[in-house]
């Protein structure tokens, strides 16, 4: 399984959210002496499926983010049939339940020691309370992703995927064991977009991040090298 991030540039995943697989391809190679995993999504994926993430996976581990929430077999088959792409981290949703997540976990370990580190997705970063509300949920984000942490991690979920607002929440409920993977997180002074629960990579580390995933602060910056190095370089003085 993939270690725990030695340095501040490891724990940037940069998300290529292209439709274009050589064009993520190149993304990939200038940014992977850099950062540390790279994140592949359902776009990416989408334009160009496995071929597509092997050939970014030619350049650094893969965050192969496709969030998978079906019934149980059909999750523990599609975690089975991605295995021979090699991915290094794999995301489904929490709200899946218990028996979904296993299921995940179970196909997972097929692959032995190089499994991928399943991760549980609990609430998207996009969401904020009202939008939470207006699915049935009351209570806020907060309380959610703590209520589907603690299914996921039962079930056999490796780690989360959550905003920075919980990440010391998270801590303090479940200790150091579980792998946090962070979106949700913008360098000061750039948009938020369609992200609701943001913080700054600095603030998101601090709070107990294992890696931040960071997309279009990066891919949309007029030199991407210099913005992830940018990044890095508050992470490890702890500012911003
Ligand atoms: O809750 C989630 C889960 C995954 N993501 C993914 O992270 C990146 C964020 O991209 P930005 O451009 O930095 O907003 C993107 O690939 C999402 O699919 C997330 O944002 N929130």
């Amino acid at each position: 399984m993939l270690a725990r991030p030695n340095s501040a540039a490891a724990r940037i995943i940069p998300a290529i959210d292209v439709p274009d697989p050589a064009r993520a391809a190149e993304i990939a190679a200038a940014l992977a002496p850099h950062t540390g995993p790279v994140k592949v999504g359902l776009e990416l994926f989408g334009a160009g499926g496995p071929a597509a993430m092997r050939q970014v996976a030619a350049h650094a581990p893969v965050f192969l983010d496709l969030k998978l929430h079906d019934i149980p077999n059909t999750v523990g088959s599609a975690v089975r049939a991605l295995l021979p792409i090699r991915p290094a981290m794999l995301t489904i949703h929490a709200a899946g339940g218990a028996a979904m997540v296993a299921a995940a976990r179970r196909a997972a370990e097929e692959a032995g020691e190089d499994r991928p580190i399943i991760l549980a997705v609990t609430v998207l970063t996009s969401i904020d309370t009202e939008t939470l509300a207006s699915t049935g949920v009351s209570g806020g984000p907060v309380q959610q992703v703590l209520r589907l942490a603690r299914l996921a991690l039962d079930a056999g979920a490796d780690g989360l995927v959550c905003s920075p607002q919980e990440v010391s929440r998270i801590r303090d409920a479940f200790g150091a064991a579980p792998a946090l993977v962070v979106p949700g997180v913008r360098p000061p002074g750039s948009e938020a977009g369609d992200q609701a629960r943001t913080a700054t990579p600095a603030e998101a580390i601090a709070a107990g991040a294992d890696w931040i995933v960071v997309g279009r602060p990066i891919t949309r910056a007029p030199d991407m090298v210099a913005a992830a190095q940018g990044i890095a370089a508050s992470i490890a003085a702890g500012i911003g």
